[in-house]
């Protein structure tokens, strides 16, 4: 039902935007009928070499993982990339590919999977994310400092490219918030931060000690449709879409004003994976901000409201979450990251609206014709 005012609001509002045609809406529902995550339109072809890396995801079923494993199987093929996690996958995924059982608490079976899978690049999505984290704090040292322990020693070990994901959350309220440069005081409040920030120096530590090849990108909030966020501070910006669709209404549990970085999916996974492809020589460092847009729920729903102008969004702030998101960056500086392996960003703030909404409204209908 409101899906189709969705699509209503999306055609009269192509009238009044050149940036938002029907064409354009068309062709976005038509790449996605055909694959459920699109990569925009700049994804690498598929590697012909014979020397493809063998990549073993940890935490794969959370809000990112089965993406980049579609985006690496796209590039590497498909039995070169093998998914894990500790939950059981839905049949689309354990059809799509390999997946196996996987506890990064157990560090001899983590490395029993490496060693018989010849395993050569480890990317590390595995997680308890801020907003959980601050809810069980022993489980989040548990996956969150014990795991990486766990993760290190094996990469170590066997020779692996190891990618650990940081994040927004690894800065704290004694950082520079606008702009937040890569080197600068860090002092999170959240177990989550504490653990990266962690992450992040026992990384690089490893990396001058003993030559391991870390790699870590600091990601704003991410994104997605077709995968749920795991328990974060910036999930209310990926729920608006979906409550919006559904019912054309949204109770946002952060302040209007809350200025955060985010990204779109498709960035982050290709700037990974162009990241993991980087040539070791050109990283000046091992740790760099990644950047795309930064808006606060005000600005989001603005946006929103160019397509869905029955939107109605009310506001009940969460102390714990809006005291997480007020220590975090507004805006993430990036330079180094530009510089270096040349990353840039394609999904601004009108882009990712119009793709989400698209994304959304599509499936929906698609289910609703089941
Ligand atoms: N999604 C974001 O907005 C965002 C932003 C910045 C950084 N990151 C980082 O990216 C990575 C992936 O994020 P995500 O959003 O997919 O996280 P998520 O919370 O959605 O998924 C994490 C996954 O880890 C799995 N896991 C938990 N304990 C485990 C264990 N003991 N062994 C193996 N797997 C275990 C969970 O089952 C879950 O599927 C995380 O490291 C996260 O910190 C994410
Ligand atoms: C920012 C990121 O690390 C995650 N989405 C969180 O809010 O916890």
């Amino acid at each position: 039902m409101f899906v189709k005012q969705l699509l209503r609001g999306a055609v009269k509002h192509a009238g009044s935007s050149p940036q938002f045609s029907v064409e354009r809406l068309i062709s976005a529902a038509r790449g996605f009928s055909s694959s459920s995550q699109h990569f925009g339109g700049t994804h690498p072809p598929p590697c012909t070499d014979t020397e493809h890396p063998k990549v073993l995801i940890t935490g794969g079923l959370g809000q990112l993982g089965v993406g980049l494993a579609k985006l690496l199987r796209r590039r590497f093929g498909k039995n070169n990339v093998i998914l894990s996690d500790i939950r059981k996958p839905p049949n689309h995924v354990y059809n799509n590919g390999p997946f196996i059982f996987s506890d990064i608490l157990d560090s001899k079976n983590l490395r029993e999977i490496v060693v018989n899978n010849n395993i050569s690049w480890l990317i590390h999505y595995s997680a308890v994310l801020s907003a959980v984290g601050e809810n069980n704090v022993a489980l989040a040292k548990e996956v969150n400092i014990t795991g990486l322990h766990n993760i290190l020693d094996i990469a170590t070990d066997h020779g692996l490219r190891v990618f650990v994901p940081s994040t927004i959350g690894a800065f704290g309220p004694s950082s520079p918030r606008d702009p937040t440069p890569e080197l600068c005081v860090q002092r999170p409040r959240t177990i989550y931060g504490v653990s990266k920030v962690h992450a992040e120096l026992m990384g690089e530590y490893y990396h001058h000690r003993y030559g391991l090849d870390f790699r870590c990108l600091r990601y704003p909030g991410i994104i997605s449709a077709n995968s749920n966020p795991g328990g974060g501070t910036t999930d209310y910006a990926v729920q608006i879409f979906h409550t919006a669709v559904k019912t054309g209404c949204f109770e946002c549990n952060l302040r209007s004003d809350t200025l955060l970085p985010m990204m779109y999916i498709d960035d982050c996974l290709r700037a990974t994976l162009e990241f993991m492809e980087a040539p070791a020589d050109s990283l000046l460092s091992r740790t760099y901000n990644i950047s795309a847009m930064s808006f606060t729920p005000h600005d989001l729903v603005q946006e929103m409201q160019k397509v869905l102008p029955e939107l109605k969004v009310t506001y009940n702030v969460d102390p714990v979450l809006q005291a997480i998101a007020d220590g975090w960056p507004m805006v993430l500086e990036d330079i180094a990251a530009r510089r270096d392996w040349g990353w840039k960003h394609e999904f601004d703030l009108s882009e990712l609206v119009q793709t989400m909404l698209t994304h959304i409204t599509t499936s929906s209908q698609r289910a609703q014709a089941n």
